[in-house]
């Protein structure tokens, strides 16, 4: 087992790495709460797989149960099924000596980790993540959101968990496509880091290869996101760094309408902002292809999906207006120098269009 600690201002908590860390959840959930009601919020595929594991568990440690189960998918992020779960949880009569467990991947973590953050103005929460995402990157850090028609996790809440239980035995039923997109999210956790953890990603050639390699690139990149989140919990600062990609990739994602997954548009994103500073003489041109060639080699994409008409300059331009690294006049960018050399660079939003011309 590896654990890691998160300090916030408010909050001290344990991420746990823990192969079949399922089938001990009862212990690892009874370090931190004591036996009272747990919803355990999943989605579709999920909780076909280990629901009922998990409801034995909590049973056998004194826990009673609800599995609240949502639909899969990126559209769950909705306010429909913040109201529906807080129904639920109202209607069950949960109170603040209760909690909420997400199983599942990043969807239902942002989801259920919003709920939890205002039922009653806040109840416990773990995080038990199931997708390669989620586990290197959503379940830790504490940003929960639901989507809006005009952007990506436009509402939400800074809401650290009391735990998080990763247990990489899960990703043996994660389908090829979701392994592939998670990986997205290493190879910018990997390029804002550099060094060791880089180097690790250049064996890395086919899906198949991602599954052996996982343990150590979840404790890598959770690592490296639990000490920016201890140093810039709320992004004032540095923990903007970690939305590499995502200034292009959260546009793509929103106008694609479900075509690409969070990963895949991150991909697509990571490329492309590097194409971008190196067409602006702030960054070499030899990045597009060192970013490029990790994602292609798990088959991610990493070109802008002109097939979409939707995902137009224009449109991209307008989406990129309410990304929440907006402040003021100006969109803060973040690009790389170099492989782990990240920096922040600003663009008067007046300016977006001319600035973004070179890529379409
Ligand atoms: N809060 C954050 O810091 C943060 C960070 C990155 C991404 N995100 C958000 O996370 C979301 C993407 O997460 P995701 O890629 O995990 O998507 P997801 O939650 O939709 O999961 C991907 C698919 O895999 C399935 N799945 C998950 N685990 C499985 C398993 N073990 N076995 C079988 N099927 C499984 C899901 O049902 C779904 O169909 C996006 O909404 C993104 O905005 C949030
Ligand atoms: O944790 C963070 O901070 C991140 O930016 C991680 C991103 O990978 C993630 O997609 C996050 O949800 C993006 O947040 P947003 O504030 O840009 O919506
Ligand atoms: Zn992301």
């Amino acid at each position: 087992m590896t654990t890691i600690e998160v300090k916030t201002r408010i909050k001290q908590y344990q991420i746990k790495i823990v192969a079949d860390g399922l089938q001990q959840l009862g212990s690892l959930v009874t370090a931190v709460w004591q036996p009272s009601q747990v919803a355990v919020v999943t989605d579709s595929n999920v909780g076909v797989h280990y629901a009922q594991l998990v409801t034995d568990e909590l049973t056998a440690a004194g826990f009673k149960v609800l599995v609240l189960t949502i639909p899969a998918g990126e559209s769950s992020k909705s306010w429909q099924q913040v109201q529906l779960l807080i129904e639920q949880l109202s209607a069950a009569h949960f109170s603040r000596s209760d909690g909420i467990l997400a199983l599942g991947g990043g969807v239902v973590g942002d989801l259920a980790g919003f709920v939890a953050s205002i039922y009653m103005r806040g109840i416990g929460l773990i995080q038990v993540p199931t997708s390669l995402l989620a586990q290197v990157d959503s379940s830790v850090g504490g940003k929960t959101a639901i989507d809006l028609p005009t952007g990506k996790n436009l509402v939400g809440s800074f809401y650290q968990p009391d735990l998080v239980i990763i247990d990489p035995t899960t990703l043996t039923t994660l389908p090829p496509r979701m392994l592939a997109e998670g990986y997205g999210e290493v190879v910018k956790c990997a390029a804002l880091v550099g060094g060791d953890f880089w180097q690790a990603l250049q064996p890395i050639s086919g899906v198949a290869a991602i599954l052996p390699a996982a343990p150590a690139l979840i404790a890598a990149s959770v690592a490296f996101k639990a000490q920016i989140v201890m140093a810039d919990e709320q992004e004032q600062g540095q923990r903007q760094r970690l939305n590499l990609g995502h200034t292009i990739g959260h546009a793509v994602e929103l106008l694609a309408n479900g075509q690409l997954m969070h990963g895949e548009a991150v991909a697509i994103g990571l490329v492309q902002v590097c194409r971008l500073f190196a067409a602006h003489d702030l960054a070499p041109a030899s990045l597009v292809t060192t970013i490029k060639s990790r994602l292609m080699a798990v088959g991610l994409p990493t070109e802008l999906p002109t097939e979409l008409p939707a995902v137009s300059q224009q449109a991209v331009v307008a989406v990129m207006q309410h990304d929440k690294k907006v402040h003021g006049a100006a969109l803060t960018w973040v690009y790389l120098t170099a492989i782990g050399q990240p920096q922040l660079f600003p663009v008067a939003i007046k300016d977006l269009n001319d600035w973004l011309a070179t890529l379409w």
